[in-house]
């Protein structure tokens, strides 16, 4: 379970104060899905921190009572001047897990040869992409963060390998997802929120939420 007690988030610009959270709360349990609609620059990306840890809330609590994940596509975790190797071992041990089994699992999918080895500050953009989703898919959780779907690397092998793991385990664990389109969240949300002015109004079904959601944002 994700619980959210009257947190509050916002940012200074140095003109006006950008609100994301207002003493919002909600909790979202493990089984039931959630979809996020929000528009661009609404803080989509900084709620999916914030449930994540990498953000902390300016008020209120965030209380985490399961494993969850660091955002899908999130690369902060990596450190430049280690090799990929050492990187997903010191991870696994993080987590109390294998060292082998996670390198093995990452060597095999990330399939970057002998870079593996090479520290990963000599990597290519594509290539930590496809690092730290391997990272990600190795590790298990009881729910997982996604921001605006899939991320998509530039290798067609690497996609189509990783996407078929990624939505098989998808389907049979709990998945929070932010976009600003309702067919991306379609596949996985059996619930549904908006968020908007400060709040994330809940809802039972992604139709009732895409109705407020169209209706706040076209009018
Ligand atoms: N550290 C910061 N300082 C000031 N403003 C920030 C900071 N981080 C985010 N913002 C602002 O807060 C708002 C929400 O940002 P966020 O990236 O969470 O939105 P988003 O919905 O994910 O955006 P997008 O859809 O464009 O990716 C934006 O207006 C952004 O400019």
């Amino acid at each position: 379970m994700l619980e959210f007690v009257n947190v509050s988030k916002s940012f200074w610009t140095g003109k006006q104060r950008k609100v994301i959270l207002d003493r919002a709360s909600f909790r979202v349990d493990i089984g039931n899905s959630l979809g996020i609609l929000a528009p661009n620059g609404t803080g989509k990306t900084t709620l999916i921190n914030m449930m994540a840890g990498l953000e902390k809330p300016d008020e209120g609590e965030i209380h985490r009572m399961c494993r969850i994940s660091f955002p899908l596509g999130f690369m902060g975790g990596l450190v430049n001047r280690h090799t990929g190797r050492e990187n997903v071992r010191y991870i696994a041990r993080l987590y109390s897990l294998d060292p082998d089994y996670i390198e093995a699992f990452c060597r095999w999918l990330c399939d970057i040869d002998e870079y593996f080895d090479m520290p990963v500050g000599t990597y290519s953009a594509g290539m930590r992409a496809r690092l730290a989703f391997s990272l990600l898919l190795s590790l298990e959780f009881d729910m997982y963060l996604i921001d605006e779907g899939m991320p998509q690397t530039t290798d067609p092998i690497f996609n189509r390998k990783a996407g078929d793991l990624l939505r098989s385990r998808l389907e049979s664990t709990t998945v929070i997802i932010v976009s600003h389109q309702a067919e991306t969240l379609q596949k996985f949300a059996k619930s549904a929120a908006v968020l908007m002015n400060g709040q994330l109004h809940m809802f039972d079904t992604l139709e009732e939420a895409k109705q407020l959601y169209d209706y706040e944002t076209q009018g």
